[in-house]
């Protein structure tokens, strides 16, 4: 069996911090190296630094281990670093841990929009990993390189996308109506005054995030660029809810050579495979989209956790009277919508012989 990798945790106190342990913490490619967060915490045991907040315990080998300041001297010996920074301190320390030659996997916002760094849906868009020789001659790297993953929202509305894209050529139009739980909001998040018993009607920035993002990921390549949809319109209004995990979307699509029938949609979407899912990725989900006809499905609680938090649920699918065909999708959002897309992405780029 190939040694492990040795990684490191970038805010791996936080919302997707916690969420990147539990992923680790006994994976058979991955072993957690060292872990990194503010001044606050640094210093001390993890267990006395972190509010952990997951059903699941802190796991033996990570309680103990003494966090430290998010300083690329400190990260040198890992293969992978995975990044749950706030994006208020992300942009620098992340700058400087691939300045270091140190391969990188953010979750935080930075550099989704920098034209060299890959925008990746690991069941989406791997092909963006092309670019990384490019951008490894630009920076000068010989091992380092830096991937994003989406917003989490985004995340969600671009795998049925991609398969509707896939079957039926390119989308002229696109709406979509998010309702995003409160853990995408970090800890402590949204006050409790302002969330129980109400929906807050507004998430800053991320309609901005949603339209352009998807763009860029469902966009192509040509190794040295990206070449992002400019024939495609992107709506979205976005939602806080009382939900802890979980977003759910409603989405309608018009398709630029004529509308599919609802058969054949659900037809696209339960037949849709991504390449992480070929390489055998040990993270991929059995199916990137789950398709589920119930009438009252997806919903978050009783779908968030399918095929462990990796796949997309997609219902209700039927004619839309405006645009061609309407949707519902459910994504866990700290899952494939933050810390499981580092980890699987990372798994692809292992794959293909890039770490
Ligand atoms: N929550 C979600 O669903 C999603 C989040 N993201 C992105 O992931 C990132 C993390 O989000 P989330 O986990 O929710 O945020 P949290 O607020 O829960 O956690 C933030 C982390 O950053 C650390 N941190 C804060 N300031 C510093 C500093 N000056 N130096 C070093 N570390 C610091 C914190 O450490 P300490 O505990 O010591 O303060 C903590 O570990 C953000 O960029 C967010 O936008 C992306 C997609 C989805
Ligand atoms: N804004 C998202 C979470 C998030 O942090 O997104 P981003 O990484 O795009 O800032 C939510 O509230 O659910």
């Amino acid at each position: 069996m190939a040694p492990t990798k040795k990684v490191g945790i970038l805010g791996a106190t936080g919302t997707v911090g916690q969420r990147f342990i539990l992923l680790l913490a006994d994976h058979p490619v991955f072993t957690i190296h060292a872990l990194g967060a503010s001044s606050r915490s640094a210093g001390k045991a993890y267990k006395d630094a972190v509010k952990w907040k997951q059903a699941k315990p802190i796991p033996d080998n990570v309680e103990n281990l003494t966090v430290k300041a998010c300083i690329s001297e400190e990260f040198k010996e890992c293969d992978v670093v995975f990044s749950g920074l706030d994006a208020d301190v992300a942009g620098d320390i992340e700058m400087d841990f691939l300045k270091s030659n140190l391969v990188v996997f953010s979750n935080a916002k930075n550099y989704r929009r920098d034209p060299t760094v890959p925008l990746i849906v690991p069941t989406v868009n791997t092909n963006h990993f092309d670019l990384i020789p490019y951008q490894r001659t630009i920076n000068k790297q010989t091992k380092g390189f830096l991937i994003t993953n989406a917003n989490c929202s985004t995340t969600g509305l671009v795998v049925p996308l991609k398969a509707l894209q896939d079957a039926f050529g390119p989308m002229s139009h696109i709406l979509v109506h998010t309702q995003q739980a409160i853990s995408g909001s970090g800890y402590p998040g949204v006050p409790s005054l302002d969330i129980l018993d109400n929906i807050v009607p507004y998430i800053s920035g991320e309609e901005e995030k949603m339209e352009w993002e998807t763009s860029k990921i469902l966009g192509g390549s040509d190794g040295k660029q990206f070449l992002p949809l400019t024939d495609t319109i992107v709506s979205a209004t976005c939602t806080r809810v009382p939900v802890i995990d979980g977003h759910l979307e409603s989405v309608s699509v018009k398709f630029a050579n004529g509308c599919p029938s609802v058969e054949d949609v659900y037809k696209a979407l339960e037949e849709y495979t991504s390449e992480a899912q070929t390489l055998d990725c040990y993270s991929a989900p059995k199916q990137a989209i789950s398709v589920n006809k119930a009438a009252d499905r997806p919903q978050p609680r009783l779908d968030r956790d399918m095929d462990k938090g990796q796949t997309v649920t997609v219902g209700r699918v039927r004619p839309c009277p405006v645009l061609d065909i309407k949707f519902m999708l459910l994504v866990h959002n700290t899952v494939l919508g933050a810390a499981g897309s580092s980890v699987l992405n990372a798994e692809v780029a292992v794959a293909k012989g890039l770490i």
